[in-house]
């Protein structure tokens, strides 16, 4: 059997970046740049006056304070028209360019005007040179790389774009993710379970991760245990760039559904990973003229199918569109209670992390009842990650997948 990391290995082996378009920043919120951002220009691109205040020689200010002549007024978005000379200031507000001749700005807090004498200011104390000036060029060199291929567009990379790309930016396409929910046993949220049947859970859950994750799902519904249904359900998945199944894995994707996919040119990569929960995990590939579909068969269990999604489906989805590879695990997580995993298999415990004062990055594993069991989750934030046969204590350090 597979370890997570050879499976992941795997994964990452057959996903592929998807086609490049060009579109609005805002409208790539969550999406990867595809090209490096290279400033076009130097920034600010003039000598910028960064309070209010006025605008002087510094020198004329050498020996602790001064009386100038107030030539004129300069507001954001406009420029100087006088040069400034020897005994000579300027009223300047924030934003402004600084005028020719000044190389320092003085607040006016630290300024006194006469109301005999509004045309002149004085200046309280020596203006160091190149005080409250923000030189050109001082923030961003032209061809300098600001934001590199891969990296998440966020607000703040939104508001990068407006400033240096006009607003546009070329992404890679989003992920289609195609949702199949298997089961004879299963009705809708909407619906009243009869005796034994259950609603399904999987299918919400899985679209609203794969939407969270920045792709767009695409729910295809229950799928009944039979050969038909399944068929048309595999067919229709399968236009998508991913399709998962849910449910099934232990015997139904064995029997029935890796027949159908295999009919449809779908290729299994690997059946089963060693871990817990998620050991069914199915993972596939068809390989057509067109662009291939990924195929990740998902354990019923939702816990099983959640966990499987934040370590596998989620990698596949960051390397498709081309944001820069990322481990799942997040390492350094201090233990708060002892923890005992006598299984043969490395273990994905529902976990609460946070940061404590004066002890860093604490976890928690919670008081879950195994893989069917979400309720609990629901206090969840992480997965702790331990070792199969493995005793830890607390204080130890541990990693762990966010989820
Ligand atoms: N003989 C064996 N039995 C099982 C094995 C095994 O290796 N040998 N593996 C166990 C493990 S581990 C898991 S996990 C489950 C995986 O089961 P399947 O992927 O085959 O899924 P099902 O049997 O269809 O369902 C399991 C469980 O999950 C519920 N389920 C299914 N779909 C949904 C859904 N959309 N929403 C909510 N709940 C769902 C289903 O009713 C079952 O209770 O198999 C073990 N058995
Ligand atoms: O691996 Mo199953 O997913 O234990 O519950």
């Amino acid at each position: 059997m597979l370890s997570v990391n050879q499976a992941l290995e795997q994964v990452s082996q057959h996903s592929y970046p998807l086609s490049t378009h060009e579109c609005s920043a805002f409208d790539a919120l969550g999406a990867a740049l595809a090209e490096d951002l290279v400033s076009p220009v130097e920034s600010p691109a003039f000598d910028k006056a960064m309070m209010d205040g006025f605008a002087l020689r510094s020198a004329d200010t050498c020996g602790g304070s001064a009386n100038l002549e107030i030539v004129e007024e300069i507001t954001a978005g406009n420029t100087a028209s006088e040069s400034i000379q020897e005994g000579m200031a300027a009223r300047i507000m924030t934003g402004a360019p600084m005028p020719k001749g000044a190389d320092s700005v003085v607040m006016v807090e630290h300024t006194q005007i006469d109301s005999e004498n509004v045309d002149r200011v004085q200046i309280l104390d020596e203006v160091p040179t190149g005080s409250h000036v923000l030189k050109r060029g001082g923030l961003l060199e032209k061809g300098q790389v600001v934001l590199s291929a891969g990296s998440i567009i966020r607000p703040i990379e939104v508001g990068i774009l407006a400033d240096l790309a006009g607003g546009r930016v070329t992404v890679r396409r989003k992920p289609t993710v195609a949702i199949i929910s298997t089961g004879d046993e299963l009705v809708e949220a909407h619906e009243e379970p009869g005796p034994g049947q259950i609603r399904n859970t999987n299918g919400p859950m899985l679209a609203a991760m794969v939407t969270e994750a920045g792709a767009e799902a695409k729910r295809l519904g229950i799928v009944r245990d039979n050969r038909e249904h399944l068929y048309a359900a595999i067919q229709e998945g399968l236009e998508a760039d991913i399709l998962l199944i849910s449910g099934g894995m232990s015997v139904g994707v064995k029997d029935l559904g890796p027949g159908i996919l295999a009919e449809h040119g779908v290729e299994k990569v690997f059946h089963k990973v060693n871990l817990k929960p998620g050991k069914p995990l199915w993972f596939g590939k068809r390989e057509g003229s067109g662009t291939p579909t990924l195929v990740f068969g998902l354990p019923g269990n939702p816990v099983s199918s959640l966990v499987c999604f934040h370590l596998f489906v989620r990698s596949a989805l960051n390397a498709m569109m081309g944001r820069t590879a990322v481990s799942p695990f997040v390492p350094g997580f201090l233990l708060t209670r002892d923890f005992a995993n006598p299984g043969d298999r490395p273990v994905f415990f529902p976990a609460y992390a946070c940061r404590k004062e004066g002890a860093g990055a604490t976890i928690a594993p919670l008081n879950w009842k195994g893989s069917a069991d979400l309720a609990t989750l629901a206090k969840a934030n992480a997965l702790a990650c331990f070792d199969a046969n493995s005793q830890y204590e607390a204080g130890q350090f541990i990693s762990a997948v966010m989820v």
